[in-house]
């Protein structure tokens, strides 16, 4: 079977994205889904994500990381579907979409920045050496020395395969402060088991972490990531942070056709 696909990327997080609204896609396969995912013997993405029909919102988001296993929800793929949904005539300039940890309202902007609300947040674990906190997917948050010249997936492999994250593991974000409201970040993502350029959940994580632990007082941050720049805002009220968001751009780069 030949199949449709389009390729975009958000910060050099990028993604396959298939229209699956009629159900064709075989979402079991594994095996397929890691081929597809493949940068030598597929298209080559950080994960594959299914835009599919649902009966109370705009469209269902479902999101598979590049070793084919469906997993938690995806910031940065959340805001490219956005886009493909755009492309695809879905939505217009707003939506409402679910994903695996619920309801998601996005804006797509005249610069073509999409906007994407994340869930509000109230469980963090805060330690003297780093912060754990769930953004839609588990987050491990650690201030480090030379994060440029940091081994991001050899430090981060071994976290999160560390007792501390037992089988599920976590994603791994090593941070470095820029100045009060600007913050550099790389990111391990488990599921890719490799640095990416850049990570929705993650920069989210990061945003939050330096808030709650007093590093930063600013509600709205800049991250900067590998592969560009990133923001997240929110509202804090006691130890809940709500209405939070992630912006920044999310390109189409291609479209193709594969034998699957
Ligand atoms: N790149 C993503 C995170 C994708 C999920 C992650 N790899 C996991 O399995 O937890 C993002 O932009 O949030």
């Amino acid at each position: 079977m030949v199949i449709d696909f389009y390729k975009y990327q958000g910060t050099g997080n990028d993604f396959v994205m298939i229209d699956n609204r009629s159900l064709f896609f075989p979402k079991d396969d594994v095996a397929l889904i890691e081929r597809l995912c493949d940068r030598r013997f597929g298209i080559g993405a950080d994960g594959l994500i299914l835009l599919e029909n649902d009966k109370d919102t705009d469209f269902r988001m479902v999101y598979y990381n590049s070793d084919g296993n469906e997993s938690s929800m995806c910031g940065n793929g959340g805001r490219c579907l956005v886009a493909f949904a755009k492309q695809l005539n879905v939505i217009d300039k707003t939506t409402t979409f679910i994903a695996t940890d619920g309801l998601h309202h996005a804006t797509v902007g005249a610069n073509g920045l999409v906007s994407l609300q994340m869930i509000d947040v109230d469980k963090l674990t805060i330690t003297p050496e780093y912060t754990f906190l769930n953004t839609g997917s588990p987050h491990h948050v650690q201030i480090v020395n030379d994060l440029e010249h940091y081994n991001v997936k050899e430090k981060g492999a071994a976290i999160r395969y560390s007792e501390l994250y037992g089988k599920a593991g976590s994603n791994i974000n090593f941070v470095s402060q820029i100045n009060e409201d600007t913050f550099a970040v790389r990111t391990y993502e488990r599921g890719v088991e490799d640095e990416t350029l850049a990570c929705g959940t993650g920069v989210t994580a990061v945003a939050i972490a330096m808030n709650a632990t007093g590093v930063t007082s600013a509600k709205a941050l800049h991250l900067n990531v590998e592969g560009g720049k990133l923001e997240v805002s929110f509202d804090k009220l006691g130890s809940q942070y709500t209405n939070v968001f992630l912006k920044g751009p999310a390109q189409f780069v291609f479209k193709g056709q594969i034998e699957i």
